[in-house]
């Protein structure tokens, strides 16, 4: 959830379009947070969702598949479910300029039905869970049809696959919409570990004073997923790890890492401008010396997979940020399916400290953000071995957020979509902002692409990926 408490507020109503409600991000994510923003009293009074998708399905047989998939989540079925089922709506069609199925029919009568019962227009906030080949049409269809007048739109990532794909997407969207209609979500900012670095930082002088190059000697951002890919290669086979997740989430947790402080933290352009800033400031890769890519034994075997696929299922890289307060530290950023565990880390490597330890201590003290489920920190730090001798011994100091008085961890996907309610664009990504990044991953989208080294499954990777981590180690495992 935002940092604003400003002039932005939830509207009278809501009209929710869910694009590609029957697919596997409406199923997992999407709708469970629509419950969660419900469930937490955080939706406007009236509000209706409407999912749209190709399937034939009739409006009742939607709504058993909602309870499906409800009853399946973390967050269950609402408490009020015989009030909110009525609320959910089904459009079926292929929704596109020239064909827009069923929507505007329902989406009229809905409109019509919150304009009677809350005396104003809704607000309609249009949700993209769709693969990024759809984004241009639907947004066409948008506009053909007269459904983005006023409305705001949600787009999923990735927003664009490469430097000249994004720049044509965003044209073509810009010919419906307004950069202020637009949300490009990553849901890695929505995380709450991710959030709370403003605070840890902003808040706290013990951490505000260290970050930086004087007393960083590198910052690691780490996310290894024991998932497989099986049930997504089509996605897969199109995309990897590079453009699934580095040129996507990585960077801009990176971009929340290294971002110079905002002028005012409760006004979201400015913590925009912040995090966007600085991604212009990261170094193009260099794929030859920086980067490399995995793919993991078995892979070319999946169901799905060509034969001979090149298609990376890891990618470990090393940015730099060309910033003043980060001239010389790498930033390394990790990630890959079938890996050894699943977890989401940020850590500050720490210099040595001077004096009289400077040369005895082996283990550098580190600043963790665990940034996966309710987030936690971690400071890794030297005490003396408790005894009668002098010895030193390395450990964790741990809190974790979900244990902080009166918090109440919300969603990713949940604070990204109040945030889109409210109009908080402070945690969405620009045009400018994403223009920066597929530039700084534009070469490994090149001839120097580096070809994937082999993996075995339940590892940590391609043991060249250690070069990168040098004189240090990868802190998570490697
Ligand atoms: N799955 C995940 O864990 C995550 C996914 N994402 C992002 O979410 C987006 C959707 O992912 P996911 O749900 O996994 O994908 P799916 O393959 O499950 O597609 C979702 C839905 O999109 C519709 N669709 C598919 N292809 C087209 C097309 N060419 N034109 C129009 N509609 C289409 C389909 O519905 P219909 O019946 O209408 O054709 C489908 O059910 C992607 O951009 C992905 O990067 C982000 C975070 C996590
Ligand atoms: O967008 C994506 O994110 C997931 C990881 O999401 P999380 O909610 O588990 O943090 C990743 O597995 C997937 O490949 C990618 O498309």
């Amino acid at each position: 959830m935002s940092t604003s408490t400003g002039p932005h507020t939830l509207p009278d109503s809501v009209v929710i379009v869910l694009f590609g409600a029957t697919g596997d991000l409406a199923g997992r994510m999407v709708l469970p947070a629509v419950h969660e923003v419900h469930e937490r009293g955080l939706m406007p009074e009236h509000w209706r969702l409407v999912g749209c998708a190709a399937e034939a399905l009739d409006e009742e047989a939607f709504r058993d598949r909602v309870e499906e998939v409800l009853d399946r989540s973390d967050v269950g079925r609402p408490s009020d479910w015989a009030t909110v089922r009525p609320q959910i709506r089904y459009a079926a069609g292929e929704f596109g300029p020239d064909d827009p199925g069923e929507l505007p029919r329902i989406l009229g009568e809905v409109r019509d039905e919150l304009a009677r019962e809350s005396g104003s227009e809704p607000l309609v906030l249009h949700f993209l869970a769709v693969p990024p080949v759809a984004f241009r049409s639907i947004a066409r269809g948008l506009g053909a049809h007269g459904l983005a007048e006023g409305a705001r739109v949600v787009f999923e990532k990735p927003f664009g696959t490469s430097l000249e794909s994004f720049e044509s997407l965003d044209a073509a969207v810009k010919e419906v919409l307004q950069e202020d209609q637009i949300f490009r979500i990553d849901h890695f900012l929505g995380k709450e570990g991710v959030q709370t670095i403003y605070v840890l930082r902003f808040a706290n002088q013990l951490f505000g004073s260290e970050w930086s190059r004087a007393s960083v000697d590198q910052v690691q951002i780490d996310v290894p997923e024991d998932l497989d890919v099986a049930n997504r290669i089509g996605f897969y086979e199109a995309t990897g790890a590079a453009l699934d997740m580095i040129v996507t989430h990585l960077f801009q947790v990176a971009g929340q890492v290294a971002m110079e402080p905002p002028a005012d933290l409760r006004d979201p352009t400015s913590v925009l401008d912040a995090r966007e800033t600085v991604l212009r400031a990261f170094r193009p890769l260099d794929p030859t010396q920086d980067v490399v890519l995995g793919q993991f034994d078995g892979y070319r075997d999946i169901d799905g997979a060509a034969p001979d696929s090149r298609q990376d299922t890891f990618a470990a890289v090393r940015l730099w940020v060309d910033t003043e307060r980060w001239r010389g530290v790498p930033f390394l950023l990790r990630t890959g399916k079938r890996m050894a565990r699943r977890t989401q880390r940020i850590t500050l490597v720490l210099k040595p400290p001077f004096g009289p330890l400077a040369r005895e201590l082996d283990t550098p003290n580190t600043i963790e953000i665990c940034f996966s489920g309710d987030g936690e920190i971690q400071l890794g730090i030297t005490v003396k071995t408790p005894g009668p001798d002098l010895s030193y011994s390395s450990g964790k100091a741990v809190l974790e957020l979900d244990d902080v008085p009166g918090g109440e961890p919300i969603s990713p996907y949940a604070s990204l979509i109040h945030d889109a309610l409210i109009g908080d664009r402070s945690l969405f990504t620009t045009a400018e902002g994403l223009r920066a990044a597929f530039t700084a991953f534009a070469p490994l989208q090149g001839p120097e692409r580096p070809d994937p080294l082999p993996y075995e499954p339940g590892s940590w990777g391609p043991e060249e990926a250690r070069r990168l981590a040098q004189p240090h180690r990868w802190m998570l495992g490697e």
